[in-house]
């Protein structure tokens, strides 16, 4: 079969590589900009102006295709260590909001996280020129402050594509005039340390439920990395937290709950022995207790309850990915952020799928066939992305109410007392 390549198709390209050559910006002056270099190990190199912080930086390169979003996903603790390219071309037009104003629940309003979590950011296009009634700077601005390196100027298409051929890469972000490989350090792998350890909480804490919404829920929440619009979600609906550091020996306490939510976070789950090995104790000892975990904690459960994981080839990281749901038949459009996945084909006979990804058919969720647990890989709590899983929060907040109705009603509420010696008052970011 002859392939015809349309002459626009060209045109469009070569004006393309045109306008990269230039730092890619035509509407913005990148003549007071550094030069940079963006090296993939093994593989290509790109040449492009730097708009962050002025330091060599090196992690995994990974890439979203989300089209919105990047202060949410900049500041979500389970990028710690990893190089983010935006196939958006154009990224950083619409500025960055505050990173400390507060909701009514005391949680941060915009951000995922107090800062800015992975290492560098490379787009084919950065605006450096913002408007939007919530910015109160630059993408650029905000990338010198936070100490992130940042490359504009790259053929994100090519970038992208290279990593779908050969996988999540490790990388560089050089800045300066020339790059000089023999100079080359050796690339750091993000993924040999316990990223989890570096952005869990170092004590717990209490989030209290404003009275108004208060359903007298108490809930506790292992704390991998987790995003501030999953405490949201759980505390909109009506319950008080205590956030835990994601090694708590939560088996010895786990009663004194109504329920245990188990966070997504950063790297590779197997590094988390002791949490996986806590959840078993706890799911051995408690038999009705509800347990809900999103991504990193769907993996730490998957673990917990025998099944393994298993490294995806470049990930799933999207505000666009179909979920079956094997309940129902129905499909849901989901947000997510992972490298990582659980094989479906290592589940013991008490457990079963949930989901499904319509994409790469990878594990989308787990459920236990007769207790309340379930957890999933995609993001209910989105931000960004889509609303279409929140239910799932609903689902855990049913499973709650009958534990309750059977166990007794403030179950939860009994235990600040015994509680309050171990937690801080105030929440330290
Ligand atoms: N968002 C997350 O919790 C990510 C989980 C895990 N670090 C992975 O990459 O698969």
């Amino acid at each position: 079969m002859i392939r015809v390549i349309q002459p626009s198709l060209i045109a469009s390209r070569q004006l393309f590589r045109r306008y990269l050559a230039t730092g890619g910006t035509f509407t913005n002056k990148t003549s007071q900009l550094d030069r940079a270099t963006l090296t993939i190990k093994d593989g290509p190199v790109f040449n492009g102006y730097s708009f962050g912080a002025n330091k060599n930086i090196s992690g995994e390169a990974v890439f979203t295709t989300s089209l919105v979003g990047y202060p949410e996903s900049m500041t979500d603790p389970s990028y710690k260590g990893q190089i983010l390219c935006f196939t958006q071309p154009l990224i950083g037009n619409y500025g960055v909001p505050s990173s400390t104003l507060k909701d009514q629940f005391d949680l941060l309003k915009y951000m995922e996280s107090p800062s800015v979590q992975c290492i560098g950011i490379v787009v084919a296009d950065v605006a450096l020129e913002y408007s939007h009634w919530t910015a109160v700077e630059s993408l650029q601005q905000w990338c010198q402050r936070s100490g992130v390196a940042a490359i504009s100027g790259v053929d994100t298409r090519q970038l992208v594509s290279y990593l779908r051929d050969k996988g999540s890469s490790l990388a560089k972000i050089t800045i300066g005039e020339e790059y000089d490989a023999d100079e080359d350090a050796a690339f750091e792998d993000p993924g040999s340390v316990n990223l989890v350890h570096k952005v869990t909480t170092k004590a717990p804490f209490h989030i209290k439920c404003p009275e108004k919404y208060s359903k007298g829920i108490h809930i506790a929440v292992l704390d991998c990395g987790a995003k501030e619009n999953i405490l949201r979600c759980l505390v909109e609906r009506g319950a008080s937290l205590t956030v835990f550091p994601y090694n708590y020996p939560i088996d010895k306490i786990a009663n004194k709950f109504d329920g245990i939510f188990i966070s997504n976070g950063p790297g590779d789950p197997t590094h988390c022995s002791s949490t996986t090995e806590n959840l078993a104790k706890t799911m051995e000892k408690y038999h009705d207790l509800p347990i809900f975990g999103i991504c990193l904690g769907h993996q730490l459960l998957a673990l917990a309850s025998g099944a393994k994981t298993i490294k995806l080839k470049y990930g799933n990281r999207a505000h666009n990915i179909p979920a079956l749901d094997l309940t129902t038949g129905k499909c849901h459009i989901t947000s997510q952020n992972h490298g990582y996945a659980v094989d479906a084909e290592t589940l013991s006979s008490d457990w079963e799928p949930y989901f499904t990804n319509l994409n790469d058919l990878s594990n989308e969720g787990m459920r236990h066939r007769s207790k309340p647990i379930f957890s999933t890989q995609f993001h209910p709590e989105a931000k960004g992305g889509p609303l279409d899983t929140a239910f799932l929060f609903d689902k855990f907040f049913d499973n709650i109410d009958q534990y309750r109705a059977t166990n007794g009603l403030n179950l939860g509420n009994v235990d600040d007392s015994l509680l309050v010696d171990i937690l801080p008052k105030e929440r330290v970011l």
